[in-house]
């Protein structure tokens, strides 16, 4: 049966052959043509991406082929192109944006489809509500008076770079050289060079494939790649970076050795790092590792940018160094925001994205692991003794995030119980701000606090916890699960 298509936390997913068709990939990618011809840069082009999935080749022709009758020009980008280089090929190519075709790190059987702007970030919501608006209007037949949808007699748009009669030269327009130029300007090479390391690289099978080792084996890095074919089934799990799935980078790391062990998501936009004592580092202990190293050893200055669902350890570093916090919903659709417009050094979230200063307003996993190679260089030692120093200056703070899995009616009854949760305490602590950008988030008197909010990608409601002892997590974990009837 297929579902309505919305624009979710980044872009629209769904199931291949149910509800992600070439009819309905068509039917978006018309939506889309009408929304930058309304803008009036449909001529400038868009930037054509698509990762390693089922089907990824043909559903880009199809789009492909929309986008020319619509007379927008087209960038193909070259074979499986990740999220981040995607994005980065807009700025190259000065075009109106980009159509990136992935699921991200959702199972085998999904496909998915991003539109990013011409700014290079994740599309705001009111761009992808004009989206889904023009979706309706196409499938309600209606007539939409401020653009063209069918081609003009006699008239195509074309395709650039193209000198055949096939859609794509693939040869011809490859955005990785210069992508590769662009993130070697922001890392430090040299210093990485000099450190002499090994790093085991895992880009889960992913449209990741080639960008660290190029990189990192350009600067004298010795490394060990695995997961680096194209496997639209990722090895039989999802190509999601988290501790769990990363028990062969741990081991590989541990036993060869290495400095570190670096992991992508399938469109590589997020990132997963496992120290060389291979335990995992999550974003939420990454993200102020990368923060206090712009701080301290880039003597970077400016402020962070987070969603509501990231660490608290970020607004202690900033409120050391007299820098503020741009707290937003979650997406990074709203961190990009912060970055091109408040100033911020570094932009992250707890579910793996990151960006920096100098660099597009998009999550990019390839930056990186290339910054936790630079910090690992810098220190002459380990991520984990590197954050030891930081729990010493700034305390630890103990962060997880649950997900329950939920039905249609579950997930009704629980949006609707939230509307009135107001607990006075948890965990013995007076509950002393409600915030409700996203979901409900709840902060407590010793700095402790909750969130709970439906996921926009998945049928799940996630429970984040921060806390400063381990018991506390626990506890205010079992509340919420009481109190919501989770349990
Ligand atoms: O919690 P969700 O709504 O499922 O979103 C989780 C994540 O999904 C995607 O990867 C988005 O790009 C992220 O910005 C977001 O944090």
């Amino acid at each position: 049966m297929s579902h309505k298509i919305a624009f979710g936390t980044d872009g629209w997913r769904g199931i291949i052959a149910d509800d992600f068709t070439f009819d309905n990939v068509r039917l978006v990618t018309r939506a889309v043509a009408a929304y930058v011809n309304s803008q009036g840069i449909g001529q400038r082009g868009l930037v054509l991406g698509r990762d390693n999935r089922f089907l990824a080749e043909e559903f880009a022709q199809a789009v492909a082929e929309e986008l020319i009758k619509q007379e927008i020009p087209v960038y193909l980008c070259c074979g499986a192109s990740p999220t981040p280089v995607t994005a980065y090929a807009i700025t190259l190519r000065k075009a109106a944006g980009a159509i990136m075709l992935t699921a991200s790190h959702n199972p085998p059987p999904y496909n998915g489809f991003k539109f990013i702007p011409e700014y290079a970030g994740p599309a705001l919501p009111h761009i992808t509500k004009e989206i889904e608006e023009n979706i309706r209007r196409l499938q309600a037949g209606e007539p939409c008076d401020f653009y063209k949808l069918e081609p003009a007699e006699g008239r195509y748009g074309h395709l650039i770079e193209e000198k055949s009669s096939q859609i794509c030269d693939c040869s011809e327009f490859s955005p990785f050289e210069d992508y590769v130029g662009q993130v070697s300007e922001i890392v430090d090479l040299e210093a990485i060079r000099r450190a002499g390391l090994k790093i085991v690289i895992d880009p889960m099978y992913g449209a990741g494939i080639g960008y660290l080792e190029h990189i990192l084996g350009n600067a004298g890095v010795e490394t060990e790649v695995f997961n680096n074919i194209r496997d639209p089934l990722f090895g039989g799990t999802l190509p999601e970076p988290t501790g769990k799935s990363l028990t062969e980078l741990k081991n590989r790391v541990k036993v060869g050795g290495a400095h570190l062990g670096l992991a992508l998501d399938g469109d590589a936009d997020r990132f997963g790092i496992i120290d060389s004592n291979g335990e995992y580092i999550t974003p939420n202990q990454f993200l102020p590792l990368l923060y206090y190293h712009l701080l301290t050893v880039k003597n970077w200055r400016g402020p962070v940018a987070r969603t509501v669902a990231t660490t608290h350890l970020l607004d202690r570093m900033a409120g050391k160094y007299g820098q503020r916090v741009f707290e937003s919903p979650v997406g990074f659709k709203y961190i990009g925001q912060n970055l091109l417009e408040k100033g911020c050094i570094i932009g992250g979230e707890e579910s793996g994205g990151l960006s920096i200063k100098g660099h597009i307003p998009e999550k990019d996993g390839i930056l990186a692991g290339l910054l936790a190679a630079e910090m690992v260089a810098h220190h002459g030692k380990g991520l984990t003794a590197i954050l030891q120093d930081i729990y010493t200056q700034f305390g630890q703070l103990y962060s997880e995030r649950l997900d329950i899995h939920t039905t249609p009616e579950l997930k009704t009854a629980i949006l609707e119980q939230l509307k009135t949760f107001a607990p006075g305490k948890l965990a013995g602590q007076q509950v002393v701000e409600k915030i409700t950008l996203d979901g409900i988030k709840l902060v407590l008197a010793d700095g402790a606090w909750v969130l709970i909010r439906a996921s926009g990608t998945e049928p799940l409601f996630r429970i984040y916890v921060e806390a400063n002892s381990p018991e506390q997590k626990k506890q205010l974990q079992e509340e919420i699960k009481q109190l919501l009837n989770l349990n």
